[in-house]
């Protein structure tokens, strides 16, 4: 049955889900790196592609941007079309200075601003974290590759455009690798409903030294690093 932002049956959609934020990203994914493909839903120009994947059915979706974006869809995906692993295949900024554009950051669990981490249990901060065996596949995958690869957390802010630039010191101190928009939530949604989450980001910009940031074409098509590295975490 289908819900408000997915419309096709619970089959139509594989148990695991590459979900980069941007359709056009998933778009190219589904085309480029998946066989024998059908666009299976399109509700607001969220394409969810259907197809193999060296053999493997999976599809491939994005989330929008920001927290509450991803999770309507990984609550949708998760509790109702029978999905158990989704990999959130993004961009983010660098925070650390151990972390240059292009490098490939997996996140091992995400610091957020978001009320995520604190709504559904008074007086309880949630950690938020990624699967292990989904991590452990990721890193191992990503390690073998040509890019740098740092594993950590990195922060997922509900702001991209924030007026409290300031807290990025603090963050950089505690050992935060990198800033985006949407891993906290997944995490938080995968943890919600008992299935397992990645996120696994390719850096495109420098938040200390913006001279070597990616364009938006690059950030749209220069992620197979982050890409190669989260399928073998789905398939773990
Ligand atoms: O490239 P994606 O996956 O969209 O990720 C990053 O880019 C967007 C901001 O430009 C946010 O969604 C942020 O998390
Ligand atoms: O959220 C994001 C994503 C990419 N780059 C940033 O600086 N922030």
């Amino acid at each position: 049955m289908a819900t408000p932002h997915i419309a096709c049956e619970p089959g139509d959609i594989a148990p695991l889900v590459i979900m980069p934020g941007d359709p056009k990203r998933a778009e190219r994914i589904a085309k480029t790196r998946m066989e024998n493909v059908r666009l299976v839903s399109d509700v607001r120009g969220i394409g969810a592609w259907t197809g193999t994947l060296d053999g493997v059915e999976m599809t491939a979706m994005a989330s929008g941007m920001g927290i509450p974006s991803i999770s309507i869809y990984a609550t949708e995906l998760f509790s109702q079309f029978g999905v158990r692993r989704i990999v959130r295949v993004g961009t983010c900024g660098g925070i650390s200075d151990d972390v240059k554009v292009r490098d490939v950051i997996v996140a091992a669990s995400a610091h957020t601003n978001s009320a995520v981490s604190t709504i559904d249990l008074p007086g309880v901060t949630l950690s938020l974290a990624a699967s292990f065996d989904m991590l452990r596949a990721a890193v191992d995958a990503a390690r073998a590759g040509d890019r740098a690869v740092h594993v950590g957390s990195v922060y997922s802010s509900d702001f991209f455009y924030s007026s409290r630039s300031d807290i990025i010191p603090a963050l950089d101190q505690l050992g935060t690798l990198g800033v985006e928009m949407e891993a906290a939530g997944l995490y938080a949604c995968a943890m919600k409903h008992r299935a397992e989450a990645l996120t696994v980001l390719t850096v495109s910009d420098h938040l200390k030294d913006g001279s070597g940031d990616l364009s938006p074409e690059e950030r749209e098509t220069l992620f197979q690093g982050a890409l190669d590295a989260a399928i073998a975490g789905l398939n773990a």
